[in-house]
């Protein structure tokens, strides 16, 4: 390892060091430790006020080293030059009610101390319950092309809508991060995985992949969505859950006793899409319900996998059409989709794999988009294949 350049510094115990810079490395001897970190794991540096800091990203976590030095700008310029070689300015976005309104603590005790150790520059937006003022959407796709958000599914839901409202075409001016802040995560998990810091890493890093969205039309309504269109008796349980929502979790054991001790009903309709292999599929009658994902839907906090054959970048949506089924059976789908997804193979449910389809309801009834309430009769979706560019990277590739 033939340093390129090195610096020298005093750690702040007084010992004084050269950090070395090679083509692939940086690294520094410290006492009796040597401290070293390609290129990959490092993420950006500072030199402020006779200050050189640097943060790294090692074994899942980020690390941050200080030391004082006088003439660290150049060596400074040099690496960030490496580190962060296109100029980006991210729109921060987060929304403090999603999931534990952990969110705001994200964005200023992890996101931030760790953006002001690059090159890049930031504005934060907070959401609102109402959706996106048209000042902000205006200035996607042209002020701002990076966007970061700190939020659950449905505050992407609604930033895509807003987009896909004003000017669809600047979907493909922009790439997307979303660092899981709310109560499931499904897409940000599948996209980097449960750790949040991976999820930074990747847009730090500039990994990127091309994913699907689903274009969702209620009635007269569009709406984008990302992850799930759910219908019939769990749409309707989800439904009751949220109007619960300042129960906090206990919201979720609430809707459970009520669906046990009233009666089960179930939905009637019709099902229709065009299949993979070009045949069509039509279904009429009832249904216990028609679930319809763009990613696998893993739940942040346990083994809940949603939709184990889905990916979003498959180019495709997956159906599941559930029979009419009684308590006990929907409980055993439910212990099977909490166990790695295994409810995918039961004999209830047929797995349809789709670019468009539709529902039609024989009555006006719930439908959960994202984890967002719509009432409609008539449900059209279409998969818009590789429409979003998204930091991140799947670790498991379906399709
Ligand atoms: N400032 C705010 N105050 C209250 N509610 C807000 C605010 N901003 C957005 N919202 C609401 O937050 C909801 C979206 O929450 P989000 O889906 O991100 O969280 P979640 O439901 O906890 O997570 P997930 O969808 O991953 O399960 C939207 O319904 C939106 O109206």
């Amino acid at each position: 390892m033939e340093p390129l350049t090195s610096l020298l510094v005093e750690t702040t115990k007084g010992e004084a060091l050269s950090i070395h810079l090679s083509s692939s490395y940086l690294y520094w001897k410290s006492g009796a430790h040597l401290y070293c970190f390609h290129i990959d794991e490092l993420i950006g540096c500072n030199f402020q006020n006779c200050e050189f800091s640097l943060v790294a990203y090692k074994k899942f976590r980020f690390r941050f080293f200080k030391f004082t030095c006088q003439f660290g700008s150049k060596f400074t310029e040099n690496l960030l030059h490496l580190l962060n070689p296109t100029p980006k300015h991210f729109l921060l976005i987060y929304n403090p009610s999603s999931g534990l309104g952990l969110s705001y603590s994200h964005l200023h005790n992890l996101l931030i101390p760790i953006l002001t150790q690059t090159s890049y520059t930031y504005e934060i937006f907070e959401t609102m319950p109402n959706g996106y003022p048209i000042s902000i959407i205006n200035k996607i796709g042209e002020i701002f092309t990076h966007i970061i958000i700190l939020g659950g599914t449905g505050t992407l839901h609604s930033f895509l809508t807003a987009i896909y409202t004003i000017n669809p075409s600047n979907f493909d001016k922009i790439t997307i991060g979303i660092l899981p802040s709310g109560t499931r995560n499904s897409l940000s998990i599948d996209l980097n995985g449960k750790n949040i810091n991976d999820g930074i890493y990747n847009i730090l890093k500039n990994k990127t992949l091309k994913g699907d969205i689903m274009l969702v039309k209620v009635d007269d309504d569009v709406v984008v969505a990302t992850s799930s269109v759910i219908w019939g008796v769990f749409g309707q349980i989800s439904y009751e859950a949220e109007l619960l929502k300042k129960f906090g979790w206990l919201r979720f054991a609430m809707v459970g006793i009520k669906t046990i001790v009233m009666p089960w009903k179930h939905c009637s309709g019709s099902f229709m899409c065009e299949k993979n292999d070009r045949n069509f599929l039509y279904r009429t009658g009832e249904f216990a319900g028609i679930c319809i994902g763009n990613n696998r839907g893993r739940d942040s906090r346990n083994n809940d996998i949603a939709f184990p054959l889905a990916s979003v970048t498959s180019g495709h949506i997956d159906a599941m059409i559930i029979d009419p089924i009684h308590k006990l059976m929907a409980a055993r789908m439910l212990f099977q989709m909490v166990n790695d997804g295994e409810h995918a193979t039961n004999h209830s449910i047929t797995n349809v794999k789709f670019k468009k389809g539709s529902i039609k309801s024989d009555s006006r009834s719930v439908i959960n988009i994202d984890g967002e309430m719509c009432i409609g009769k008539n449900v059209e979706i279409e998969v818009l294949s590789n429409k979003i560019t998204y930091y991140g990277k799947l670790d498991i590739l379906i399709y």
